[in-house]
Order: C-alpha cells, then sequence, then structure tokens
C-alpha cells in the first residue's frame, strides 16, 4: 500500500522536530515555540475564510484551495508539534460518522 500524502506528511513534520530551523520552514517553527504556530493557524485561518468570501463573488475556488492547504498544513504542526497526528483526527470524524477507526482506515486503504 501507498502512503497517503497526510502520513508522508506527518512523517516529514516529526522529522523536523529535530531538523535545522535555518534550513527547515517546519523546523523553524517548531524552534519559534507552539505561540508562532498558534498565530500562523490563526492567520492562515483568517486568510481562508477571506478567499471564501472572495471565492462566492468570483464564482472561483482556486484561492480558497490553495489558503485551505495552507491552513490544514499548519493545523498539521500544531498536532505535530504537541505530539498529535492527522490519524487521530481522523479517527474523531469516523467515530462521529458511525466507523471504527479501524474501518474508516479500512474503507480509505482500499
Ligand atoms: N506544505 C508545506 C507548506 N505549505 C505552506 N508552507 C509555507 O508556509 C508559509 C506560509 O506562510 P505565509 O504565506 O504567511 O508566508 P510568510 O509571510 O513567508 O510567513 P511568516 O514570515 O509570516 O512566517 C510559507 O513560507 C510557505 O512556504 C509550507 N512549507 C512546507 N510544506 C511542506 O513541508 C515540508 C517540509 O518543509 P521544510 O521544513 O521547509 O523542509 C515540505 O516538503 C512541504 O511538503
Amino acid at each position: 500500500m501507498t502512503q497517503s500524502i497526510l502520513e508522508q506528511l506527518d512523517t516529514v513534520l516529526a522529522s523536523r522536530k529535530t531538523g535545522d530551523p535555518d534550513s527547515s520552514y517546519v523546523a523553524s517553527l517548531h524552534h519559534k515555540g507552539l505561540n508562532k504556530i498558534l498565530e500562523k493557524v490563526g492567520e492562515e485561518a483568517i486568510e481562508t475564510v477571506l478567499a471564501a468570501k472572495d471565492a462566492e463573488r468570483d464564482q472561483d475556488n482556486s484561492k480558497l484551495i490553495y489558503e485551505t492547504a495552507d491552513l490544514w498544513f499548519h493545523s498539521l504542526v500544531m498536532l505535530s508539534h504537541l505530539g498529535a497526528g492527522h490519524e487521530q483526527v481522523l479517527d474523531e470524524l469516523a467515530r462521529r460518522f458511525g466507523l471504527s477507526g479501524h474501518d474508516e482506515k479500512a474503507a480509505r486503504d482500499k
């Protein structure tokens, strides 16, 4: 089975916790600490909201997709910084959907 992009990203984000802040953006965020990471998550959330308003006005979702990717990315950095990962979020969504984490992973791996 090939690894999903989220699995690959989680692996890279974890490796950056001990990376060089001068050569890695993610390592620089971990180095600056949780407050800087939360500042970025807040900033990207606002940019996503503004992009959604523009998307409705312009009937064009391209900027919204770009900003949502930034928001998801920085949220993953936040989870990683605190020792969590995307799997736990997917498990929570699956639980709300009535699937066990195991069923949800099996459905994704099909
Ligand atoms: N997916 C991303 C990704 N998305 C966004 N960004 C960075 O997030 C930042 C977005 O913040 P802004 O738009 O506010 O830009 P900015 O003004 O330069 O940021 P600040 O000065 O405010 O911190 C930019 O610097 C982008 O380069 C990302 N940086 C890295 N990745 C992934 O993370 C991996 C590891 O990255 P490094 O740690 O840099 O090796 C990469 O291989 C990519 O897959």
